[in-house]
């Protein structure tokens, strides 16, 4: 569903991504850890074709997504950090936007029932998304790509700043999305929630994907410890 073959890109004097290698199949999970500035962010503007890649390529359900822009687009949904929506409007009228914007009308019964799903409270649907929490924004955007039918899902660093509750919320909805046959593509710095959705998580320092496993290579290791330990080794051959 999603692939990176080669992937590179480079800004000016900075190599933001080295020759990433990655594959997401329908009902994963995929998590990317790594320290600031690892190239994970890089790696889903590559994939929504927000840059272009100095080399190698991003694959969307088979389209290479630089020769297929428009197309590849229409099977992705995009969860940022800080879901925006037009905070006059309330979280229905978004919804009804958006969906319509990304070629999915909704109408009334339909509207309530996505917003049922993703656990946004029956009395906030017609409310001004502005006095939305930052969680209740991402219900929303949640219920956007619902309503999408998208088949991949790219998610960056969803679950910050959200309370333990609105992120085991949060984690619930992405996994009935997997259960669907949607690949999902997670940016996050958060190991618990990793450990507890992925179902395969890479690793990256400084533009490369520096460890991968599947959560059966983790049995009985701890995350951190992991993450730790190739991060260090990443950085002393990097200055070696
Ligand atoms: N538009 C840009 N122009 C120049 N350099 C950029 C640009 N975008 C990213 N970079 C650089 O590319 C590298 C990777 O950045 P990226 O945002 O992908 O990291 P990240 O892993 O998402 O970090 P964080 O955890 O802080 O979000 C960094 O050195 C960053 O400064």
């Amino acid at each position: 569903m999603l692939r990176a073959e080669a992937l590179t890109k480079r800004y000016e004097e900075v190599e933001a991504l080295t020759g990433l290698e990655l594959e997401v199949r329908p009902g994963e999970v995929y998590c990317l850890l790594g320290p600031n500035g690892a190239g994970k962010s890089t790696t889903m503007n590559l994939f929504l074709g927000f840059a272009a890649p100095t080399a190698g390529r991003a694959w969307v359900c088979g389209l290479d997504v630089q020769h297929h822009l428009i197309e590849s687009k229409r099977h992705l949904a995009y969860i940022p950090e800080q879901v925006h929506l037009y905070p006059h409007l309330s979280g229905a009228e978004n919804l009804e936007y958006f969906a319509g914007l990304g070629g999915s009308a909704v109408s009334g019964p339909e509207i309530a029932a996505l917003l049922e799903r993703v656990g946004l409270p029956a009395a906030a649907h017609h409310r001004r998304s502005g006095e939305y929490s930052k969680g209740m924004r991402q219900k929303v955007g949640l219920a956007i790509a619902v309503a999408k039918r998208a088949r991949a899902l790219l998610l960056d660093e969803p679950t910050s700043g959200l309370d333990p509750r609105a992120s085991f919320e949060f984690s619930r909805l992405v996994r009935s999305m997997c259960d669907e046959g949607v690949a999902v593509l997670m940016a996050t710095h958060d190991l618990f929630r990793a450990r507890d959705l992925a179902s395969r998580i890479g690793i990256m320092s400084a533009g490369r994907l520096v460890w991968e496993g599947g959560s059966g290579d983790l049995a009985g290791e701890d995350l951190e410890r992991v993450y730790l330990e190739h991060v260090r080794r990443a950085a002393e051959e990097a200055a070696a």
